[in-house]
């Protein structure tokens, strides 16, 4: 069975002063692809952000744990480095050029000289989808949308790191980029064996890339299913088989 990553113990989610979630456990394992999903609101994003150490939680913990050894990713030596993150809006700095973007963790925590951080910077976009040299120096604002996503998750590969966390990486995408996308995660978690979890709506993207989906749900508050996408739509509990039906039946809807 492959590695555990990151296991999340009896954690709580809190917002504005109220609870979201409560009594989160899972882990994540490296090369598989785990789906957050629920309905708006339900705490999705919150959770990630709990999960790369951004917000503290009031109870619970979220322990990384590859290598062998147990770190709190709240602790004194939270893992940074081994956590890759390209959020909601694929945020690239506008102030510098695409290059620079990928370049700076490198700059930050490596000792590479600037040939090699350039020459990692360029392998890193080709392996994303970016193969086109003059990409390296464009400004983020030139680049389209879908991009962007690339971009930002090539950035997030700099440090090669064991797991990587998008949020809702195919948002605002057209269906044809979004596809490109799903096929950008497979490779990742088929060629280099990251672990990774992805904050997702998108139900024909879920069920092209993830092996498991966490399910939270907004009224009990707490995650009602934790499983294989295809199972939990057959047989799983009530709201979510309707949550993961609910794209099938659009699109008869949309075909009639
Ligand atoms: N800093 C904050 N202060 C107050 N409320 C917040 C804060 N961050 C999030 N919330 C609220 O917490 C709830 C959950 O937000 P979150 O973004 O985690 O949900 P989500 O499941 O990712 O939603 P969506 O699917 O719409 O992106 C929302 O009602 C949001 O308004």
């Amino acid at each position: 069975m492959a590695e555990v990553l990151m296991r999340v113990e009896d954690l709580s989610l809190h917002a504005g002063g109220r609870e979201l979630q409560h009594g989160l456990n899972f882990e994540v394992r490296a090369g598989e692809v785990l789906a957050i999903c629920g309905a708006s609101g339900c705490g999705k994003s919150t959770l990630l952000r709990h999960m790369i150490g951004l917000q503290t939680p009031q109870k619970g913990r979220v322990i990384w744990t590859a290598g062998g050894e147990e770190r709190d990713v709240h602790g004194d030596d939270p893992p940074r480095r081994e956590i890759g993150v390209a959020f909601q809006a694929g945020a690239l700095w506008s102030s510098m050029t695409v290059g620079e973007n990928l370049t700076l963790p490198l700059e930050l925590y490596t000792e590479l000289d600037e040939t090699q951080r350039e020459r990692q910077a360029r392998f890193k976009l080709a392996l994303a989808g970016l193969p086109d040299a003059a990409t390296f120096d464009a400004e983020p604002s030139s680049l389209s949308g879908g991009m962007r996503k690339r971009a930002a998750i090539a950035r997030a590969l700099m440090l090669d790191p064991p797991l990587l966390c998008l949020d809702e990486p195919s948002a605002g995408l057209d269906p044809l980029t979004s596809a490109r996308l799903d096929d950008l995660i497979k490779r990742l978690k088929c060629d280099l064996g990251t672990g990774i979890v992805l904050v997702t709506h998108e139900l024909d993207s879920l069920f092209a890339v993830a092996d498991r989906v966490l399910f939270l749900d907004v009224e009990t508050r707490t995650a009602t299913a934790l499983g294989p996408p295809a199972e939990l739509r057959d047989h799983g509990p009530a709201g979510v088989r309707e949550f993961l039906t609910r794209g099938a039946a659009n699109t008869e809807l949309e075909a009639a």
